[in-house]
């Protein structure tokens, strides 16, 4: 037993002791009060006082937090609940303060326990073991921050919810009221108005809670599309190894369903928890007023659900988390078999693949069945709770009417208001435990809003005349996937401006590598890359695109009509511009060929064209751009050689920088200068003449092997 437990424990006896002093006072003088509610008030100083420096004693004039609350609420407990029944005392039945009586000796004492425990244990204590529970409040409190916007909209809600609230509560008055005439010989007309109150107060309570839905359900459609749109754009910001790190299925799904549920679970809890507390605070008002003790009862087993309800939450956060992880890797392992569907044909892997998504599914089914399991003890031990406060109360309800301090009616009345209040409750409990369960999901939405992109900020350089000198200055580049194997060792390459130059090598050499250097997809480690003698990223992104333009082999186009994926991402690119790309690149048979000319569909990724035509619009794409620097990653690897001679013909300007990409040197004859490049390194270059003498018999030997 720990030492505040201990202490804890003497402080809560010498309590009970000075507690009986006045009770044993008042038995033995025969006294009813002990100075009304002043009386309980200076009695609670004194305890103050008393238990303060026995606390201070106990633990050498070092007293932990825990136990001056314990203290705190000892004392204040009696005082603030006599203060309670002073002011709702009815007239008719004056208050004369609190009776000497045993029940009361136990209950104030167990009552200030039992709430510190909870405090400490349940909903303090967890706060201080996990760093995390400070982080929720901030998430939760930064998240309704994000309403502010429909603030309008969220004040009319509440207010329509209070006063459907109001309404409901009426109803059964009234209910009770037409009921009571109906026995009586009531007047046809107080009858007749008792019937329109009850016809009002039902209509006020309809109408009021089908403005509150409508107007929740118009604030979230507004926060979903404003997170989407915002967590959208804070994605699109993100450097390319940010991809490659996050799995795509699980991005999509934090932009779909979870901004769908932060949203949703905390517009619909705030809306019960308010439906909630007002009806708790109605009925309980109208509890205490027939029976205290009965009450204290029923507010003992809210606390001790609380527990329970939060140990359950925190256990369901986990497996929600689980579950909702598991769920993105199954939906990427049916999307990646359902996208590769040929490839899985062609190596008939059909029941390897169903193999492995049975696999991921008894995974998820495992999660499940655990979580199955916790949940039907939670429901166990809740059950068991709530039958044992039963029993209490109708022990204790018993010797009330024995005592004549309770009549059977109001016994009735109040257990029919005890149970819509343990619901009221147990809303308000569900609602606590589905946002924190929510807390991990909204934690992840905003550490993708927040995360810094880790690129370097875009210059401001946009020259009108650009010449396409490049030129690569000891660049070193890793992989975030591979950071200790590097994909370029201090590679010094130069592109002449205007000139064709090749990159040549085997596969893994790094000439991808040093495209994407080019185009900023990613930035170098060590070293720069220089255009015009300016380093890359001085220039402006937009421009950069426009001006150094990528054909690759496997060119990414997107669903929608063919003008759409030729001038992506151009804003007021003309017909006729289109038109002259087309027509350069020689490729009019292939639009002629379409259904629909400019305006077919072309699919999803395309797949209504062939690999060839793909590469087609992918240069069509590049051209109409007038790139100054063009790069050629086998960017016609898929088309016959009578087609790629003349795509290359029609593409190839005279004064524009090209680099051309490929593993041959058979392939590159038309190029002024080539780089070979090895194992991320640079290991000849010259013409490509003198490479064949040079690395001639290192190329037949490849291609022997090769072809
Ligand atoms: N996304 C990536 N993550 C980790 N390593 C990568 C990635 N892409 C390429 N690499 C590695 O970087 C090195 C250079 O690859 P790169 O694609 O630049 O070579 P390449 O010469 O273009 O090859 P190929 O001719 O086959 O396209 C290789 O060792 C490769 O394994």
């Amino acid at each position: 037993m720990s030492e505040v437990t201990i202490c804890g424990l003497f402080i809560l006896l010498f309590d009970v002791v000075l507690c009986s002093a006045p009770w044993a006072g008042l038995l033995l003088l025969q006294c009813s009060s002990w100075g009304g509610l002043a009386g309980v008030w200076a009695f609670g100083a004194v305890k103050l006082v008393s238990l303060h420096v026995f606390t201070f004693v106990l633990t050498d004039g070092k007293p932990q937090p825990e136990l001056l609350r314990l203290v705190l609420l000892l004392c204040l407990l009696s005082p603030v609940f006599e203060s309670g029944r002073f002011l709702m005392a009815p007239p008719s039945e004056p208050y004369t303060g609190p009776s000497p009586d045993l029940t009361r000796l136990v209950l104030g004492p167990m009552a200030s326990l039992l709430a510190c425990v909870v405090w400490e244990k349940g909903l303090c204590g967890k706060t201080k073991k996990n760093d995390s529970m400070p982080d929720a409040r901030r998430l939760l409190i930064r998240m309704l921050k994000y309403f502010r916007p429909d603030s309008l909209y969220l004040v009319a809600a509440f207010g329509f919810l209070i006063l459907g609230v109001i309404c409901d509560t009426f109803i059964p008055l009234y209910q009770g009221n037409v009921i009571d005439m109906l026995r009586g010989q009531a007047v046809q007309s107080s009858l007749g108005y008792a019937i329109g109150e009850l016809v009002l107060f039902s209509l006020g309570s309809a109408l009021f809670s089908g403005l509150r839905g409508g107007l929740f359900m118009c604030t979230l459609a507004r926060l979903n599309k404003r997170l989407k749109h915002l967590l959208f754009h804070s994605l699109l910001q993100q450097e390319v190894h940010f991809f490659e790190e996050n799995n795509p299925g699980r991005l999509s799904s934090r932009l779909h369903s979870d901004v769908d549920r932060m949203g949703r679970t905390v517009a619909l809890n705030a809306n019960a928890v308010v439906r909630s507390s007002v009806k708790t605070s109605l009925m309980l008002m109208v509890m205490l007023s027939l029976s205290w003790e009965l009450t204290v009862l029923t507010c003992i087993e809210m606390p001790l659900l609380a527990i329970l309800q939060n140990k359950y939450s925190t256990m369901s956060r986990e497996f929600k988390d689980e579950i909702q992880d598991c769920h993105a890797q199954n939906k990427d392992l049916a999307s990646q078999t359902i996208g590769g569907i040929r490839t899985v044909r062609s190596f008939k892997a059909e029941k390897d693949e169903l193999r492995r998504y049975n696999k991921a599914l008894d995974h998820l089914g495992a999660i499940n069945r655990r979580k199955a399991v916790y949940s039907a003890v939670f429901l166990l031990v809740r059950r068991l709770v709530t039958l044992a406060i039963k029993i209490l109360m109708l022990i204790q309800a018993r010797s009330l009417i024995l005592s004549g301090r309770l009549s059977i009616g109001s016994l009735v009345s109040f257990f029919l208001y005890q149970k819509p209040m343990s619901n009221s409750l147990r809303e308000i409990l569900y609602c606590y435990g589905e946002t924190v369960s929510t807390v991990g999901v909204i934690s992840k939405v905003f550490s993708y809003l927040d995360r810094t992109p880790k690129c370097k900020k875009e210059g401001e350089l946009a020259p009108e005349k650009l010449e396409g000198g490049i030129v690569f200055q000891n660049v070193t580049f890793s992989y975030h996937s591979a950071p200790d194997k590097p994909a370029l060792k201090s590679v010094s390459l130069k592109l002449q401006a205007g000139k064709m130059t090749a990159l040549v090598g085997p596969s893994g050499g790094g000439k991808t590598s040093c495209v994407s250097l080019l185009k900023r997809l990613y930035d170098p480690d060590e070293g720069q890359i220089l255009l015009d003698g300016e380093p890359l990223h001085h220039y402006k992104q937009k421009y950069l695109q426009q001006k150094v333009a990528l054909v690759s082999q496997n060119p990414v186009l997107f669903s929608g009509t063919l003008r759409y994926n030729i001038t992506y991402g151009l804003t007021n690119c003309t017909l006729e511009k289109v038109e002259e790309a087309v027509k350069k690149a020689s490729v009019d048979d292939l639009v002629s060929e379409m259904k629909d000319g400019y305006d077919t569909d072309i699919g999803e990724g395309g797949r209504n064209l062939s690999e060839g035509q793909k590469q087609c619009i992918a240069i069509v794409r590049a051209m109409v751009r007038q790139p100054q620097v063009i790069i050629l990653d086998e960017a016609t690897s898929k088309l016959d050689v009578q087609t790629q001679n003349s795509v290359l013909q029609g593409i190839l300007a005279p004064g524009q920088t090209v680099l051309v990409v490929a593993h041959q040197l058979n392939t590159v004859e038309r190029a002024d200068h080539i780089i070979f490049l090895e194992d991320g390194k640079v290991v000849e270059e010259g013409t490509h003449q003198e490479l064949m003498v040079k690395r001639g018999r290192y190329y037949r030997l490849k291609e022997e092997l090769f072809f």
